[in-house]
């Protein structure tokens, strides 16, 4: 949520977009945040998934090798017992993977163009037998409070936010140095 609406802050017209559809939603379901206007809330999943993109909370993910493996197209052979580290970050901002990776754009999950995200390219959630039990929960979750934000208040980035934005290597989750500040307003 805080990595959304940092890049919400940043990009005035996508804060607006998602805003009109939470009202447009919202209004054809009496007002309500429930399970049927959470899920109509397409767009705004769309910037989810592209803030967890770039900001992954979990930069690298770990697997124990069961039984050697022969990386296709190479010599290499990964043997039982190793211990492999997959680099998350490095494959989200991989221009092979995601053309143009430092822009924040949401489109990259519509509807048109999802379907150019290769499968384990976008791993904000893991993949395979171990992935993610919670993702519909935290998606959820996160549309959730969004919603109830942005009907609100407008967000605009804080001078007290340092940029550019580094990360804390001393953090285990995905942290900005000095935290992210936001100013908001009633609208
Ligand atoms: C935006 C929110 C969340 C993110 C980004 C996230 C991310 C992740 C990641 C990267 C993994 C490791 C997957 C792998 O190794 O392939 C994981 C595992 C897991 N997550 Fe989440 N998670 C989120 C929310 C949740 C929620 C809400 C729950 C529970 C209600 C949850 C429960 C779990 C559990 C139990 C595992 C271990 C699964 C296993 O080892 O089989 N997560 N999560």
């Amino acid at each position: 949520m805080t990595f959304a609406l940092f890049e919400m802050s940043l990009n005035q017209e996508v804060q607006e977009r998602v805003r009109q559809e939470v009202k447009e939603v919202l209004a054809r379901q009496n007002g309500e945040i429930n399970y049927d206007s959470i899920m109509e809330m397409k767009y705004m999943e769309q910037v989810i998934r592209e803030a967890l993109r770039m900001y992954s909370p979990a930069s690298v993910l770990k697997r124990r090798c069961i039984k050697d493996y022969k990386v296709p197209g190479s010599d290499l052979v990964i043997e039982k017992g190793t211990l492999a580290i997959i680099p998350v970050v490095g494959i989200h901002y991989d221009e092979d993977h995601f053309p143009n990776p430092e822009k924040f754009d949401p489109e990259r999950f519509s509807d048109k163009n999802i379907h150019n995200i290769k499968p384990f390219s976008h791993l904000a959630f893991g993949g395979g037998r171990r992935e993610c039990i919670g993702e519909r929960f935290g998606i959820m979750q996160s549309k959730v409070g969004l919603a109830t934000l942005l009907k609100k208040y407008k967000f605009t980035l804080s001078e007290k936010t340092q940029m550019p934005l580094k990360m804390d290597p001393s953090q285990f989750l995905t942290t900005a140095v000095g935290d992210i500040w936001l100013d908001y307003e009633k609208i």
